[in-house]
């Protein structure tokens, strides 16, 4: 027999759906639903361990995890290139080559970025658990060993009408005007410690949020703002915003749509503009650079194709002078862990980082990892992503998934079965 060393190869996938409660949080297309989804994925190796990604859980989204999970087997979890290869061989046989988008809003390479992401997030784990080393290593190193996030402040509601999750009344209270927003930022900085605060924004006219934000001014003094309306504004509005804001928030997120309605803005004022919005793919940047239309991109491992695709954005934001950030959306532990691990290894990225974790009750790690001081997580120094699935609550966020009844994120659809005459704010005002 050769003495070669084993190579340890993927024997086994797992993705499981979860359902978790999540507050009745307004932004620009509607109201949160009372439950928030996502996948957990698990990839076993022969050799016994166990790495860990976390991912959206909309039913077409689901269904090609699955189809992906089905044809890992007996693959190398080294071999990330290669994975890449089969997700665009498995999506490309899923839509019979017509194309694949996700969740309506996103093209053929960012479902490509989409479905591959948790799975090399999962296999990163997994070669760092082997080698004995954090996921940070191997993305170049920690370059800090804590990772600040910003306070991510909502308008909402006091509870889901009609819904009994989260009791009627959940603990945070109604947000609807500057006052409460401000107390909803005590409770975030009281509770977590938060350096800086994230409004967001696109639910009432732009005078009532520019308001809030000088209400968070007055009472915060030191700490950096922001205001995200997601495109809720014209040009115009959002040159006027900026006018009214210069000086207060460190930058404004998607005032309007677009990149050349970025571009327009960005003409005609010094506030730095970020976005998630219309640079959410790599083939976006070459025009929003060209046009000069965002100084901030928002990166978020999840929709530009994992840890290390996400490094490469922060090398391109580097090189051409612009800033990075990180956006979040409703998440868990898993998420969280990667997210720490990729912003530990990125030199550049110099602003908070957004998190939904707050306003989590539930999740499926087992906690004491990452625990929030003065607003930022200690890397996890551990071996992979430094979390450990907690099965009793995997278990129990299944099966609130199996019996919520909720198979997509649709704010939309959810706020009109409350207010049957709602429209999307988008470029509204
Ligand atoms: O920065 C952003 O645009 C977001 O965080 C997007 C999210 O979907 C946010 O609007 C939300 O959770 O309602
Ligand atoms: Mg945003």
């Amino acid at each position: 027999m050769s003495g070669g060393p084993h190579h340890s190869r993927i024997s086994k996938v797992v993705v499981t759906p979860v359902a978790f409660a999540d507050p009745p949080l307004l932004n620009v297309v509607g109201v949160h639903q009372p439950w928030a989804l996502r996948a957990i994925v698990e990839i076993h190796t022969d050799t016994g361990l166990v790495g860990l990604g976390e991912t959206y859980a909309d039913e077409t989204h689901l269904a090609r995890l699955d189809a992906v999970a089905a044809a890992l087997p007996g693959t190398d979890p080294y071999d990330t290139h290669g994975l890449r290869r089969l997700v665009v061989d498995v999506l490309g046989k899923e839509t019979g080559g017509a194309g694949a988008s996700f969740g309506g809003m996103l093209d053929v390479s960012s479902a490509v970025d989409t479905v591959y992401s948790p799975f090399e997030v999962a296999c990163l784990d997994l070669v760092a658990r082997e080698a004995d080393r954090p996921v940070s290593d191997l993305l170049g190193g920690a370059v800090r060993d804590r990772v600040p996030f910003s306070g991510y402040l909502f308008y909402k509601w006091v509870g889901h009408p009609g819904s009994t999750n989260n009791g009627p009344d959940d603990a945070w209270g109604e947000a609807l005007n500057p006052d409460q927003i401000v107390a909803q930022a005590n409770r975030m900085v009281d509770g977590w410690g938060f350096g800086s605060l994230k409004l967001k924004g696109g639910v009432f006219h732009p005078d009532e949020e520019c308001a809030a934000i000088e209400a968070l001014r007055d009472a915060f003094p030191d700490l950096p703002l922001r205001l995200d309306p997601n495109g809720a504004w014209t040009p115009e509005t959002s040159v006027k915003v900026a006018e009214r804001l210069a000086g207060v928030v460190e930058y404004l997120e998607d005032p309007t749509p677009g990149i050349e309605g970025m571009a327009q803005v960005a003409a005609r004022t010094d506030v730095p503009l970020a976005t998630n919005m219309c640079v959410i793919a790599f083939e976006h940047l070459k025009p929003a650079i060209a046009a000069d239309a965002v100084q901030i991109v928002l990166s978020d491992h999840h929709l530009w194709g994992g840890l290390r695709r996400s490094a490469l954005l922060g090398g391109i934001t580097d090189t051409f002078g612009m800033g990075l950030s990180m956006h979040s959306n409703s998440h868990l532990g898993v998420s969280l862990a990667a997210m720490v691990h990729l912003a530990a290894a990125t030199p550049n990225l110099t602003y908070a980082c957004d998190t939904h974790y707050p306003w989590k009750t539930q999740d499926v790690v087992r906690p004491g990892v990452l625990d929030f001081e003065d607003g930022a997580v200690a890397v996890p120094t551990g071996p992979g992503l430094g979390v450990e699935l907690d099965r009793d609550l995997l278990g129990e966020l299944h099966e609130q998934y199996l019996t919520c009844g909720v198979r997509r994120r649709e704010d939309t659809v959810y706020m009109r079965s409350i207010h049957p005459d709602f429209t999307p704010n988008t470029s509204r005002w």
